[in-house]
């Protein structure tokens, strides 16, 4: 396999270019590649580059408007609402960024519900931020069906992330980011493309027979929530903060049939922000506190934080990011691809 080494600026101005060429404005066109660079950067196989074409058939298939304006409505003290109206979520939240913001120092806690919105990218990117500002930040998504609820025989829940960020005092926040299914739907689907088995446990067949076939999976098939029952709650929780809270779609209400090449679920995404400044107890600051408990884990034994190979990712990168040649050309000819 042949490699080769790309700034973070290179990768984001060319990944920008394309969306551009494909019909983005150049603010969501620029909010797209930053997370779409960044993800790569942090060693993102599923949430990176991967999604690049899918970003491109999508836009082609007219099921997104890449020039969206988001409306930013402020509705109560500690709410913020956003109508991405059809548009992607991300140049949507960044809208919102600085009201909620606002709003969480004002009050101690406020909430950002995006609704009408298409989400492709990693989520931590989204709240990683509002940490290194001092906030405490808990963001879920809801996406299409693809996970069976335990016993069911048909997809209902999206693999729902959720992405939770705390300030650490000194270093980089501690960020977890997870989907909510066994394995990301993106994964399942970088393991068909590369002919791989994932474990057993993470999906069953058209059947509804375990399987560890990947297109066995994606073809009619579906994928667990992890830990059985107790992660499916979890899932569900997401499509109620996501689609019944904000006015989103569930994700069994996805239905881009009539836009082939469609990729990006039409839902909705809820960030919760909380100035832990304001809730600091008498014992210590809420950073201190963080502080205590990553390090009683670190010393508990052969263990790594959540976010450690990120970050790992990260610092390796600095010296440039590496990409396969071939898939790097694959998204170079994204820019004049025609077809959905
Ligand atoms: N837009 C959308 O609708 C969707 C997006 N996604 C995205 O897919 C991405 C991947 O999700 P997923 O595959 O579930 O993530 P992983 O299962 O790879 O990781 C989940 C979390 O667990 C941490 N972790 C992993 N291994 C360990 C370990 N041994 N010890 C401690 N912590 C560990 C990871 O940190 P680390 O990063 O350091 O490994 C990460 O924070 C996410 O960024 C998510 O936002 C997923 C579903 C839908
Ligand atoms: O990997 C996943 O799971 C998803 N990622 C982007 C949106 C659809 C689901």
């Amino acid at each position: 396999m042949t490699e080769l080494s790309i700034s973070l600026d290179v990768l984001t101005a060319t990944l920008r270019d394309i969306l551009v060429a494909h019909g983005c404005s150049d603010t969501v066109a620029n909010a797209l590649a930053t997370n779409c660079a960044s993800a790569t950067r942090d060693g993102s196989k599923s949430h990176g580059l991967f999604r690049m074409a899918g970003y491109v058939s999508t836009l082609r298939s007219g099921w997104v408007d890449g020039r969206a304006e988001p409306v930013v409505e402020d509705v109560a003290p500690g709410f913020v609402r956003v109508d991405a109206r059809n548009g992607f979520t991300l140049p949507a939240h960044a809208a919102a960024r600085s009201l909620l913001e606002e709003k969480a120092r004002q009050n101690g806690i406020a909430i950002l519900a995006i609704r009408d919105s298409h989400h492709l990218g990693a989520l931590y990117l989204d709240i990683e931020p509002y940490a290194q500002a001092g906030f405490v930040a808990l963001s879920v998504i809801n996406s299409m069906a693809v996970v069976v609820h335990p016993g069911g025989n048909k997809p209902v829940y999206g693999t729902n992330p959720v992405a939770f960020a705390a300030p650490r005092g000194e270093g980089a926040p501690l960020v977890f980011d997870m989907a909510t299914s066994t394995m990301a739907h993106g994964d399942v689907r970088v393991a068909a493309r590369e002919g791989r088995s994932v474990p057993e446990g993470v999906g069953v067949d058209a059947k509804g027979s375990p399987t560890t076939d990947p297109s066995a999976i994606l073809e009619g098939g579906a994928l667990l929530a992890f830990g059985g029952h107790k992660g499916t709650a979890i899932a569900l929780m997401v499509e109620l903060l996501c689609a019944a809270l904000v006015g989103g779609q569930f994700s069994f209400e996805v239905d881009w049939s009539a836009h082939p090449g469609a990729q990006t679920p039409r839902t909705g995404q809820t960030v919760i922000l909380i100035d832990p400044t304001r809730a600091s107890t008498p014992l210590a600051p809420f950073a201190d506190r963080v502080e205590l408990l990553v390090q009683s884990i670190l010393g508990s034994g052969d263990v790594r934080l959540p976010g450690e190979k990120r970050l790992a990712c990260r610092r390796a990168a600095e010296a440039g990011i590496v990409v396969d040649a071939a898939q790097w050309q694959s998204i170079l000819d994204l820019k004049d691809r025609t077809s959905a």
